[in-house]
């Protein structure tokens, strides 16, 4: 017999609104947050796992960014109710927002993982995916995919259905952490830092 758990997200599109931007940043968001990343690139770095797996994760990622951070932080507080309720997620007392920033560009890619497998991260309760790009689009791929999970024998197994989320521009994403995920292939035949795949992404954390 198998139990099957169907992957429950949340995708919330067009999610840093303009009217709801702060006076110092600058009124087109995603072109200020493009014009961050970009002005940084030198500061991103190869992305690693925790069990240090080769070819498991090829990415670049910025690890300080505090003149976004606490502004993204201030935006994401603000839906969480809406996340909860749409997730009918068990409520929790939230300790922590943890942020990072990413990039993927030509076959880049990261496969199956979670995000709270590791004592040093098990309190990760709910994942989110901030996605941002340069239009017109320079790549292609670089898909969401959330697996159900089978949940049978006690622990969690990747079913073999899932769902394939479209990482569309200005959208944010909340899953929970323990769903067994991955970024599918980018292809960015331009190889332009510029043109990459951009993610404020991270945990909320019990
Ligand atoms: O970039 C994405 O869509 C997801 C990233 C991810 O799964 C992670 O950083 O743990
Ligand atoms: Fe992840």
């Amino acid at each position: 017999m198998s139990v099957i758990q169907a992957a429950k997200y949340l995708q919330i599109d067009g999610f840093l609104d303009q009217s709801r931007l702060p006076s110092t940043v600058s009124q087109e968001c995603n072109i200020h947050l493009l014009e961050y990343v970009i002005s940084r690139e030198s500061r991103f770095v190869s992305t690693t796992t925790s069990t240090g797996e080769a070819d498991y994760r090829n990415s670049k990622i910025l690890y300080e960014f505090p003149e976004i951070s606490a502004w993204m932080v201030h935006h994401i507080s603000a839906i969480l109710p809406t996340v909860f309720t749409q997730l009918d997620h068990p409520l929790f007392e939230v300790s922590q927002i943890e942020m990072q920033l990413t990039a993927h560009n030509d076959g880049n890619y990261y496969k199956m993982h979670n995000d709270n497998g590791s004592a040093a991260v098990v309190n990760r309760e709910l994942s989110y995916v901030y996605y941002f790009y340069q239009e017109p689009k320079g790549f292609s791929g670089g898909e969401l995919r959330l697996y159900d999970l089978d949940v049978a024998t006690g622990w969690y197994e990747s079913a073999e259905t899932f769902v394939t989320i479209e990482p569309r521009n200005n959208s944010i994403v909340f899953f929970p952490s323990y769903y067994l995920h991955e970024v599918l292939p980018v292809a960015c035949p331009s190889r332009r830092f510029a043109e990459s795949r951009f993610t404020l992404n991270g945990w909320i954390c019990r």
